[in-house]
Formats: structure tokens, C-alpha cells, sequence
């Protein structure tokens, strides 16, 4: 495929080595917003991974120009409507995934089903930790906020979740929501954990990320299973089809 990378930081560099190493063509790079100005490049699909504030403007970038879009930038769906808008609008083919690792989504999975299980269990305190590299924009990741969302869909004992500031606030858990601690730490590059404690035991559930590649191939993948679709999808539509 003719593939576009939108941001090229630690992500878009990844992604150019494992596309050209699956057969694809990079055919550009947009690193900026400027970058779009006289923009002229025919490409397949583009797969953005850039910063929060600069995600919609690329989106509809994409959308004006006719690429299908594979997005894995975190910390901008407050935008959500204005991109699906556009999106239909313009008959546009849109991928997004909060983290595009097979194994992070076998542990949504994970994640939800003892949620479930937990619905009875009041005695246990649920606390979620994600660790992430000094450079990272956003906190909690957007991979804890899904987690978040995974429990609350699947467990009506919790009402919501809080950015907690330091780990081990013992005592101060609000009554119905769980704390996420957000750690930073060099060189980390994702690893989440979810910890149900009793007065007598725990359960922690942990996903770390040893590199990069694992994000990179999922986002490939997406881009491979966009072609000729139009709409808005996620990694359970593709993930359902395997
Ligand atoms: N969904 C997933 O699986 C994953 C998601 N992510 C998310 O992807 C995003 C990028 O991560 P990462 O590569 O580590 O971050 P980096 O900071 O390493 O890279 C981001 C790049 O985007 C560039 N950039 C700045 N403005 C624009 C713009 N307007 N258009 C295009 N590019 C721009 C930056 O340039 P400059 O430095 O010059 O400002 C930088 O090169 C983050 O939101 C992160 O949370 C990361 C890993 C996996
Ligand atoms: O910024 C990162 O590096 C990562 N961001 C994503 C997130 O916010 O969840 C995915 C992954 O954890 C790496």
C-alpha cells in the first residue's frame, strides 16, 4: 500500500521501518500542520500518530483529500462527533484504537470479565496504575481510560474513575469510583495493571509493553483492513472478523 505517516516521532519512525519491511511504500510525512500546505501526494492510507491537539485537523485533512485515515493518537476524543461528522460527510474511512496491541485487547477483554465477576464481590477496592516514558503529553493513557470504560460498562458498583496524583492514598478512595495513578518513568513503553484488593487477598491483572512493534503491526493491520471500507471502526471490527 501507499502509505502516508502523520507524526513522526516515536511511532512514525517505527512505522517506517515495519511498513517498508511488510513490502509497503511510505510515500510522505506530515510532521506538521504546515506539512499539509501544497500537499500534492496520492496515498492509500495514511496512519496518524501525532499529539492531542493536532488530531482533528489532520483527520479532516484526510477527509477533504479522500485517504482513508488509521489513527492512534490519544487524548482527543472530545472531538469525537466533529470527526464522525466529517467523516460521513465526506464519505470517509475512519480506524481508531486507544492502543492498537493484540495483547492489550485480549486484556480489554480480560479486564471486562472480571469486572463482571467483581459485581458481587463489594469487599474488594479497585485500583488501576498505568507506567508510561517521561515524554508522554497525556494522563491517565488513553489504554487506561478504555480499561476505565471496560469496567464501568461491566460492573454497576462503580460510578466513575479519578486521576489520583501518588499511589497508596489509602483512605482516600471516593465512595463508587477508582483511582487511576499515572506513573512516568524513562523508557517505559506502556504497562497497565488493575489491582482488586480485599482485606484478605489480591488480583492484579498487568499488560506490559516490551517495545513499539506490538502497537506498529496492529496499526499496519488496521490499515490493510481499512482498504475499500467507508465508516468508522475500531479493533473489535477486526478483531471479530480473525
Ligand atoms: N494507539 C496506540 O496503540 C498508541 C498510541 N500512541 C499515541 O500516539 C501519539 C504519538 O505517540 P509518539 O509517537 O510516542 O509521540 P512522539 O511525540 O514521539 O511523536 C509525535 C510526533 O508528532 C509530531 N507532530 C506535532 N504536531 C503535528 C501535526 N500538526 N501533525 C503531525 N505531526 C505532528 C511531533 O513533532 P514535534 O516533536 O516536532 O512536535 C512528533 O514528531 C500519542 O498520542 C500517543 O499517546 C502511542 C503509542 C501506541
Ligand atoms: O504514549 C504512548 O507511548 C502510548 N500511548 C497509548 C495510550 O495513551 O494508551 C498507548 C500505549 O500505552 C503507548
Amino acid at each position: 500500500m501507499k502509505i502516508l505517516l502523520i507524526g513522526y516521532g516515536k511511532m512514525g519512525q517505527t512505522l517506517d521501518k515495519m511498513a517498508q519491511a511488510a513490502g509497503h511504500e511510505v510515500v510522505g510525512k506530515i510532521n506538521q500542520a504546515s506539512d499539509w500546505d501544497n500537499f500534492e501526494l496520492e496515498a492509500e492510507v495514511a496512519i496518524e500518530f501525532s499529539q492531542p491537539d493536532a488530531a482533528l485537523n489532520n483527520y479532516l485533512a484526510c477527509f477533504e483529500r479522500g485517504i482513508p485515515v488509521v489513527s492512534g493518537t490519544t487524548a482527543w476524543l472530545a472531538d469525537w462527533d466533529k470527526m464522525a461528522a466529517a467523516c460521513e460527510e465526506k464519505k470517509g474511512a475512519f480506524f481508531y484504537a486507544s492502543n492498537f496491541s493484540i495483547g492489550v485487547n485480549l486484556f480489554f477483554a480480560l479486564n471486562e470479565r472480571l469486572a463482571e465477576l467483581m459485581a458481587g464481590q463489594p469487599q474488594y477496592q479497585l485500583e488501576m496504575e498505568e507506567i508510561h516514558h517521561l515524554e508522554k503529553k497525556d494522563a491517565p493513557s488513553g489504554t487506561a481510560i478504555s480499561l476505565a470504560q471496560g469496567v464501568l460498562a461491566h460492573n454497576k458498583r462503580f460510578e466513575d474513575w479519578y486521576l489520583a496524583e501518588f499511589p497508596n492514598l489509602e483512605g482516600s478512595q471516593k465512595e463508587n469510583h477508582f483511582p487511576i495513578f499515572a506513573l512516568r518513568e524513562a523508557g517505559v513503553p506502556g504497562t497497565h495493571s488493575l489491582k482488586y484488593a480485599s482485606s484478605e487477598d489480591e488480583i492484579i491483572i498487568t499488560h506490559r509493553a516490551k517495545g513499539r512493534i506490538g502497537f506498529a503491526a496492529g496499526a499496519l493491520k488496521a490499515a490493510e483492513w481499512l482498504a475499500g471500507k467507508n465508516g468508522v471502526f475500531g479493533m473489535k471490527d477486526l478483531l471479530k472478523e480473525q
